[in-house]
């Protein structure tokens, strides 16, 4: 799938991997809608990228993806502004176990209205033109961090909504491929303040510590690179892509149809 002229819409944009896939997608010629619940960060981001790619090509719109009015009202616009919608990467997400409702409604339940909002502009079946949904989940959400159940349990819960919607979109014709990036430790805000955000899990921050030496760390661009490699192979749905300081991998799970 080329980018040229394609329109991305990316949550969480303003900083860390949103910002990263946002300036991959410019990179390779896609226009982007910059959705983040931080509007200084937003907006700030969306003048220095006006200033790279045209101001014709990004568009910020500050959205919570808690919020379900908020992200229809981003949508619309993104169409208006662009024409239609042909890549969502639902990437919004944070990393507090002490207010784990909280993480459960931006984390899992912000990516499936995301999803949900996207296919009424996106699916074949609605007169949309079909496309590639990215979901942001984390390693986590393929083996446990112990410092963060519920961080888990959603990145878990981002991993199965993908690769059942992936197939449900397959079966129905809505066009839309859907798959998952699962990084490892990545520098970003969301590293920071380790034992703060692991609320009554804190005395766990040193076993973190040793994993996060053991795996190590990686940067935003390769997870954008992933992203880039997920968007534009039209053979890949229903895919989870594992990265680490070791290397990319796509994952295998249990099949359960023979
Ligand atoms: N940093 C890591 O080690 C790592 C590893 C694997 C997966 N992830 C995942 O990657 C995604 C991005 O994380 P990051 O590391 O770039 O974090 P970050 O904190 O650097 O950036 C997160 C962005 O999301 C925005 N955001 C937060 N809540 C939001 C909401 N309710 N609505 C809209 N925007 C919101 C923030 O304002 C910020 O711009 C998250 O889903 C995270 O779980 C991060
Ligand atoms: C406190 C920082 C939280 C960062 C969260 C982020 O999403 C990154 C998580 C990355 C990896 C940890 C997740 C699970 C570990 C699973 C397997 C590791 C096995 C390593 C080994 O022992 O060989």
């Amino acid at each position: 799938m080329a980018l040229n002229d394609k329109t991305a819409v990316v949550t969480g944009a303003a900083m860390g991997i949103g910002k990263a896939m946002t300036e991959i997608l410019l990179q390779n010629g896609a226009q982007v809608a910059i959705l983040d619940v931080d509007k200084t960060a937003g907006e700030r981001l969306t003048e220095e990228l006006n200033k790279r790619y045209g101001a014709e090509k990004t568009l910020f719109l500050n959205c919570n993806v808690e919020s379900e009015e908020q992200i229809k009202a981003a949508f619309q616009k993104t169409v208006e502004t662009f024409g239609g919608i042909d890549i969502l990467c639902n990437n919004a997400g944070i990393l507090n176990e002490s207010t784990w409702e909280k993480i459960v409604s931006i984390n899992l339940m912000g990516v499936i209205r995301g999803t949900y909002l996207a296919l009424e502009h996106m699916s074949k079946l609605s007169g949309g033109r079909g496309g590639v949904i990215v979901n942001t989940a984390s390693m986590a959400g393929l083996g446990p961090l112990p410092s963060c159940p519920v961080y888990t349990a959603t990145k878990s819960g981002v991993v199965g909504f993908t690769r059942a919607m992936a197939a449900a979109s397959a079966v129905s014709g809505y066009g839309i491929r859907i798959n998952v990036l699962c990084p490892g430790f990545v520098q970003t805000d969301l590293m920071s303040n380790m034992s703060a955000r692991l609320g009554q899990f804190s005395h766990l921050a040193d076993v973190t510590q040793q994993l996060i030496e053991k795996i190590g760390i990686i940067n935003v661009s390769d997870v954008a690179d992933c992203l880039l490699e997920l968007v534009t192979d039209e053979t890949k749905n229903g895919e989870a892509l594992m990265l680490f300081r070791k290397g990319k991998q796509y994952v295998t799970f249990p099949s359960f149809s023979e």
